[in-house]
């Protein structure tokens, strides 16, 4: 990781008031005039509010089945009623586990009038990150939530929050994580009718590249489908067993049509690995391992496809430096846009990033208070 941008402890105050004055973002989100009002730290903060990003391209997939084996002593889940011991040890296998129609439409509904109502810019949410691919970036006019690929930290929002902490949720999280439990990365996917570029694809990866926390068996993905998700529309796609792998290098893949922006990819997985298309319908919901590798396809349709994702972590877990390793290069990429959006140096860690970004869902946290 580059030596993080000038030593400047004016950011460092500003950033550590902001996570402890946290409670004052939450209330000001639901109040979009409440953004970038009154005080120095506001000012300050306001150029990280919301982030625009446009993006450029994609990745591809094929079938194949999961098995369940017989895998003790368990590793990847911890101890909980919740689950079956069929459902505990498919995920110990496979490195996932679906739940059909966990979430109701009803509260699906909410989500979607929200992301709408913040790509009509109603709403600011502080913190949050709004991705457009290329393809709609390039179009002369496009409106509203068309012109939106990604939603990314929504957790100072209540609305979109709701979904982090349903309880229907955070019972299968903790099956994962333990009981303390943190949203560390929030997301809500709108994956746009493809333009023909293949823009619309997201390369095989695993997340917990992009995550400088540990361990990785007790960080669990939450992501559901808000409609039906096929692979003509671009569902995920992920290699069986994979999380018991090790993180691999990741770079931006090298597409005709370019990537879109932060879409590292990794280069050098086993193709002849058996990928499973995850077919879902509108409130599945797939729970998975950091460390599983999977992308999702083209859409083909003429449809956005949307799904919502939050990643959680156990609130014992610890940061780790991630200098010197593979994931010093999204490090370093997410300094860069910090340091475009406040037109200036500052002094922040990869964790500092985390600690502004993450919002408790219940339970513990030392990870946070250290
Ligand atoms: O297309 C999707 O919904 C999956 C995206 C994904 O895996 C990610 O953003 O990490
Ligand atoms: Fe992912």
């Amino acid at each position: 990781m580059t030596p993080i941008l000038n030593r400047n402890p004016e950011f460092r105050f500003v950033l550590s008031a902001c996570l402890v004055a946290s409670e004052l973002f939450i209330m000001s989100v639901t109040n979009a005039n409440a953004v970038g009002t009154g005080n120095r730290l506001k000012t300050i903060f306001g150029h990280l509010q919301q982030q625009e990003i446009s993006s450029y391209v994609t990745p591809h997939v094929t079938s194949a089945s999961a098995g369940v084996a017989d895998t003790l002593p368990f590793k990847y889940t911890v101890d909980n009623p919740k689950l079956t011991l069929e459902q505990r040890q498919f995920y110990e296998e496979n490195g996932f586990l679906v739940i059909k129609k966990l979430v109701s439409p009803q509260k699906l509904d909410l989500y979607r009038n929200r992301f709408t109502a913040i790509c009509k810019k109603e709403v600011i949410v502080p913190g949050m990150t709004i991705m457009r691919d290329i393809a709609i970036k390039d179009s002369e006019f496009v409106p509203g939530e068309q012109a939106v690929t990604k939603i990314q930290d929504f957790q100072r929002d209540d609305v979109l929050f709701d979904y982090c902490a349903l309880p229907e949720v955070v019972e299968y999280v903790e099956c994962f994580t333990g009981p303390d439990v943190i949203a560390m990365h929030t997301m809500l996917i709108n994956k746009p009718p493809d333009s023909g570029k293949m823009t619309s694809r997201h390369p095989m990866h695993q997340d917990l590249h992009y995550f400088p926390f540990r361990p990785a068996d007790r960080i669990v993905c939450s992501w559901t489908a808000m409609q039906k998700i096929n692979r003509e529309n671009g569902c995920l796609v992920v290699i069986p067993g994979t999380h018991k792998g090790e993180l691999l290098v990741h770079e931006y893949p090298k597409w005709e049509g370019g990537v879109n922006k932060m879409y590292h990819g990794i280069q050098n997985y086993d193709p002849s690995q058996s990928r499973v298309h995850l077919e879902m319908e509108e409130g599945d919901t797939v729970f998975f391992h950091p460390i599983l590798i999977h992308g999702s396809g083209t859409n083909r349709s003429k449809g956005f496809r949307k799904s919502i994702s939050c990643h959680y972590a156990s609130g014992q877990a610890h940061y780790i430096d991630v200098k010197g390793t593979e994931q010093e290069t999204i490090a370093d990429e997410i300094y860069e846009i910090i340091r475009r959006k406040l037109g200036r140096d500052v002094d922040i860690t990869f964790a500092d990033v985390w600690k502004y970004k993450s919002r408790p869902v219940k339970g513990e946290n030392t990870l946070n208070s250290t």
